[in-house]
């Protein structure tokens, strides 16, 4: 389709409204079970896309795709390499999941076009993010859909590393000034020592104790690494599950609000 088409009714209150969304890899994926689709979750996912009004940023995570190539190659966010081969492999496994998130964006209506952040993102030595934002903007312009997705990316000093698609949401969020920042993972919300939902979260001191790493392998720090990057927002973030996206669709603030 063309994205002027089928595109959900936009015009009225959403047209100025810029939406980044993180569809977590503990989502479309089975986590446990390397380069598993969960297909039914990622339909419905790509169903509450649809409905989103306004301009829309998709950024998914690496679920059983990245993160298990990233853990065999001793890869993470701090730790590079400078293996060729590894890095390809890495970015190949993302290449794939993207490519089923795009389809089945595309099966639900939504205009969406593949951004490979390894092509377009960078670390400075210290770690520092660099993402070029002018192709997702641009495109947000024409009215497609940008899908952006965790990779690996050429640091300096250390060969490449892996960028987050958290990392990516915040760094998509400040460069496009987005009014609203969902992060959509396995989990309701971020829960409390008691397993209770938190509804909003204005430090790390705050949750230190019950925060902690991803049930599955995962290079990139779980729901402890999550919080501390949408923290790093000015804007507020709000961390739902698949019944919160439908709602965060609708325009509520399901979940928790990170500050
Ligand atoms: N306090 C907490 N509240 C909620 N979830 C928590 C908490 N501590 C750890 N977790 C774990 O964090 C995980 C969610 O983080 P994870 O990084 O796996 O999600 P994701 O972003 O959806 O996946 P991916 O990183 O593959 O994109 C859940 O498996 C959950 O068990
Ligand atoms: C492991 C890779 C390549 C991407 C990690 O992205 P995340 O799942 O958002 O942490």
């Amino acid at each position: 389709m063309t994205p002027e088409q089928d595109a959900p009714d936009r015009s009225e209150a959403g047209l100025e409204t810029t939406t980044v969304l993180k569809l977590g890899g503990s989502v479309v994926t089975q986590k446990g079970t390397p380069e598993t689709i969960d297909a039914g979750a990622l339909e419905r996912a790509a169903e509450a896309v649809a409905t989103i009004p306004g301009r829309v940023v998709v950024v998914h995570g690496g679920g059983s795709f990245g993160h298990h190539y990233a853990a065999e190659h001793g890869v993470s966010s701090a730790e590079g390499t400078h293996d060729d081969g590894a890095i390809r492999s890495i970015h190949g496994a993302m290449k794939r999941l993207n490519e089923a998130v795009v389809g089945a964006l595309v099966e639900a209506g939504v205009s969406a076009l593949p951004v490979h952040p390894l092509s377009a993102a960078t670390r400075a030595a210290d770690g520092t993010l660099r993402l070029e934002t002018t192709p997702a903007a641009a495109m947000l312009e024409e009215r497609f859909v940008p899908v952006l997705h965790g990779d690996t990316i050429v640091h300096a000093d250390a060969g490449a590393t892996i960028v987050s698609g958290d990392e990516l949401v915040v760094a998509l969020s400040r460069a496009l000034d987005a009014d609203r920042v969902g992060v959509c993972s396995s989990v309701p919300g971020v829960y409390d020592a008691d397993g209770d939902v938190i509804e909003r979260i204005g430090s790390f001191d705050d949750v230190a104790d019950a925060v902690g790493a991803s049930d599955s392998t995962d290079v990139t720090g779980g729901m402890a690494g999550k919080v501390r990057e949408l923290l790093s927002l000015d804007a507020s973030a709000y961390v739902f599950d698949l019944d919160g996206l439908e709602a965060f669709a609708g325009g509520g603030d399901p979940g928790t609000e990170i500050e």
